[in-house]
């Protein structure tokens, strides 16, 4: 049971406030005049993580893994399929509208599109009101001096509580979002893609903000991004996922220095670097080749097979367990990057491994198979502990992960078309009832690969089935 402070009832810092286990969400896809059931796509697929009090979790991954449902089953706005989550040591995956009453307070969202998770017709103030209403509480002083201090909390004009929200820029409305989410002093905000529909120029900005905030109130934070950009300087842990599944949940420091996943390594070789001494950064990118399959019958064993350059036969037909390789670093892979092969017996890539390796550069390839080797040498002569030889295995990826930081720093995230996100309103109608959706039109998923200039020849870093 998690520890509570004394003062304000939160779950004390570092203590476990979120944990979610085996949690699944299967969209059923009807057809014909009975609707019957045909299919299922697997959008979440049996998650396991927590969220610790006073933590950012970042969550990453291209379109269509399943990130904004989980932001939606974790926050209890859609019923789960499957699994368990609790919060604060309480199991809430099933609570009915009643008993998940109390709980909104203290799990807010923050959604994608500040142009349409706005109603409209209403003031800023009626929107930021709102949750007092829904909840029945009466803030001290009244509603509209709370409201008041909230828009000079996010940094707004107190006095703009009256105008509506196209009165508003892009960045001005995702605060107003933000004062809505934070106006019942939630322990809990789920983020999802808070910034990618602005301008590069004001994502700093309400990042930097939400940061303020986390520090000043105490926040736990979700931040759900489809690139690793947006995360890096706020997340203290991030989870990559892939199909439906995390595949690395690491501290930002290690997934940056030494990711383990190829997955985890291709996101990250797509941040574009723009630091001109680095000529040859573009060299070092990973061109996933493909479409992401689809999540109606994601692939077999590893999800990530049909795409990976070091699949052998085992990563075809047994699905790798998240395990925590290193303390602060789970994985889910056989033959991970960066530490010693999971199953070296297995040394004979699969043809589609071969073919995306083509498009992978020699850089990494070279240095995938030198670390690994090294690693699995050097502990199985015992020389040194693994943790010894991760360090000697960091060096290399030091200048890389240098130099992301740069890229970090005027990047732009790679800006999404706004998409049709819910209004307030609809958030609390789903949040009342959450309901299936009859069929499943759009499973689709869209690929937003790396961009690899020139596909370098690769040179194989494990034997070859001819
Ligand atoms: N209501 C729904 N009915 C049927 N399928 C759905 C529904 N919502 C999502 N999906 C499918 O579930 C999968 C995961 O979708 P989700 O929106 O969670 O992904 P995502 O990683 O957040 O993508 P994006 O970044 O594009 O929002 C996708 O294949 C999507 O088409």
């Amino acid at each position: 049971m998690p520890r509570q402070s004394e003062e304000n009832g939160r779950v004390a810092d570092g203590e476990v406030l979120l944990k979610v286990t085996g949690l699944q969400k299967h969209f059923p896809i009807k057809k014909g005049l009975l609707q019957r059931q045909v299919g299922a796509v697997h959008a979440v697929d049996g998650l396991d993580f927590e969220v610790r009090s006073g933590e950012t979790l970042g969550v990453v991954g291209e379109s269509g893994c399943g990130k904004s449902t989980m932001g939606r089953l974790i926050t209890r706005l859609l019923e789960p399929t499957g699994g368990k989550v609790e919060f604060e040591g309480k199991d809430i995956t099933h609570l009915g509208v009643t008993g998940m009453r109390p709980m909104r307070r203290d799990v807010q969202m923050i959604f994608q599109d500040p142009y349409s998770s706005l109603n409209p017709r209403h003031t800023i103030g009626t929107i930021i009101g709102a949750p007092f209403r829904l909840q029945g509480v009466e803030p001290e002083g009244g509603i509209k001096k709370e409201v008041q201090r909230l828009l000079s909390v996010v940094g707004l004009n107190p006095e703009h509580y009256n105008r509506y929200p196209h009165e508003f820029s892009g960045g001005q409305r995702q605060r107003i979002g933000i004062a809505r989410a934070l106006a019942l002093k939630p322990k809990l905000v789920v983020a999802d893609e808070p910034v990618s529909a602005l301008d590069v120029s004001i994502q700093a900005q309400v990042v930097n903000l939400m940061d303020d905030l986390q520090e000043e109130l105490g926040l736990t934070y979700v931040i759900i991004a489809h690139d690793l950009s947006v995360v890096r300087h706020v997340s203290d842990r991030i989870a990559v996922m892939y199909l439906g599944k995390i595949v690395e949940l690491a501290d930002r420091d290690l997934l940056y220095k030494t990711p383990m996943h190829p997955y985890t390594k291709a996101l990250m070789s797509a941040v574009p670097i723009p630091d001109p001494k680095r000529k040859n950064a573009k060299s070092e990118r990973i061109l996933l080749k493909g479409d992401v399959p689809s999540p109606i019958s994601p692939p077999s064993g590893c999800r990530f097979h049909t795409r990976c350059w070091k699949a052998t036969e085992i990563c075809r037909t047994t699905e790798p367990a998240l395990v925590e390789l290193r303390p602060g670093q789970q994985v889910a892979c056989h033959h991970p990057e960066n530490f010693e092969d999971q199953a070296p017996q297995d040394t004979v890539l699969l043809s589609a491994a071969k073919e995306a390796a083509e498009l992978v550069a020699d850089e990494v390839l070279a240095e995938s198979a030198q670390t690994s080797e090294a690693l699995a040498t050097a502990v199985a002569e015992g020389e040194v502990g693994t943790e010894e030889a991760t360090a000697s295995a960091d060096a290399g990826t030091e200048e890389a992960g240098a130099s992301e930081e740069a890229a970090a720093s005027d990047e732009s995230a790679a800006s999404e078309e706004p998409e049709a996100s819910e209004s307030s309103e609809q958030a609390d109608e789903e949040a009342e009832a959450p309901e299936e959706p009859a069929t499943a039109e759009k499973p689709a998923v869209a690929e937003k690969p790396a961009v690899a200039e020139k596909p370098a020849v690769a040179e194989k870093p494990a034997a070859s089935e001819d």
